[in-house]
């Protein structure tokens, strides 16, 4: 959840707080729709709404018999609550499964069961949209996976956030001379298998897969050793993009095309070669300096013999 979404200073009262004192918060702060509802712990413990307080209060006798009683006994025990580290789209997601006739207006944000905050249903969307907007933005045609600006920004966070993190950069083997032979549709075809291999090793929850461009990939992963994960990828992706060779190609293991100099050349089925970086935060301080680790991954990479990954030791 971006901290920007949430609103800090929203009034909270504790659970014991008699009905009455609740009905004057909600009559002196006019724009007050709901209020976060507290232990002495500062566990959220509930919510009660302005509709849900003046209701008890305007039925017959409400105030007589309710004024007195703390807020507890009225408060909705099950509202929406989500973690600070829950994304837009998982709270999303968690907001339109709780609705049952009324929008919710507003849920309680939490840092393990603490209170920290509120979000307006309205700022998430409409955090949402522009986030989509700006994705739309920045998206590569053909995968829709993001490009150089969002990969950039990701990794500029990671950096300022000194977290452990892990940069990837893929490149196919042979890929023009497949796309030569086959043509650019089939090309196309070729990046799009890759995409969905490393969609397919990856936690998009917690990782970030970026295209570049053509066919180059960036994954970022949050994971502990991603190793395994790329290894998996080169190996998968190997195997898939065989169904996009015609029979003889896959008796012979390849196809013949021209280089760049015009000469007539055997190209092996497509491979993939990954440049795997652990960038240390305390040392590398752009995003510029961790492209540029990763490139250099990536040149060690092309060079082993049937595509595969070079795990840099460089840090910075
Ligand atoms: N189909 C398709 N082709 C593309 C796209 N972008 C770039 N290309 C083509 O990709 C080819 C260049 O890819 P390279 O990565 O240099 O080809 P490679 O044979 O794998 O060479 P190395 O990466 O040096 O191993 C050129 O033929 C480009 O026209 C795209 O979006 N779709």
């Amino acid at each position: 959840m971006k901290p920007t979404t949430i609103s800090p200073h929203s009034l909270t009262l504790n659970i014991d707080t008699r009905l009455d004192k609740v009905i004057e918060a909600f009559h002196t702060q006019s724009d007050l729709n709901a209020i976060p509802l507290i232990d002495s712990n500062d566990l959220a413990m509930g919510i009660i709404t302005r509709r849900q307080a003046l209701d008890i209060y305007t039925r017959e006798f409400g105030r007589e018999l309710n004024s007195r009683k703390p807020i507890r006994h009225f408060m909705d025990t099950a509202p929406l609550i989500v973690e600070s580290i829950t994304s837009l789209e998982e709270a999303s997601y968690q907001l339109t499964n709780n609705i049952s006739e009324d929008l919710i207006q507003e849920f309680i944000v939490c840092e393990q069961g603490r209170y920290i905050g509120i979000v307006k249903t309205i700022d998430l969307l409409r955090t949402i949209t522009e986030q989509q907007i700006r994705s739309a933005r920045y998206a590569n045609p053909l995968t829709l996976l993001p490009g150089n600006v969002p990969i950039s920004e990701t990794i500029s966070r990671l950096l300022l956030q000194q977290a452990n993190f892990w940069v990837a950069y893929c490149d196919i083997n042979h890929f023009k001379a497949f796309n030569d032979v086959y043509g650019y549709s089939q090309g196309d075809a070729a990046i799009t298998v890759l995409a969905d291999v490393i969609k397919a090793h990856c936690d998009t929850t917690t990782d970030f897969i970026g295209h570049v461009g053509g066919d180059d990939f960036i994954i970022v992963f949050n994971s502990k050793s991603p190793e395994s994960n790329c290894a998996a990828i080169c190996q998968n992706f190997q195997q898939e993009v065989l169904c996009l060779y015609d029979k003889k190609a896959l008796e012979d293991g390849g196809i013949c095309s021209y280089d760049r100099r015009g000469n007539s050349t055997f190209y092996a089925t497509m491979s993939l070669s990954i440049g795997l970086v652990h960038p240390d935060p305390t040392k590398v301080t752009s995003a510029h300096a961790v492209s540029a680790l990763a490139s250099d991954a990536k040149k060690e990479a092309k060079k082993l013999a049937d595509g595969g990954v070079y795990l840099s030791r460089r840090r910075h």
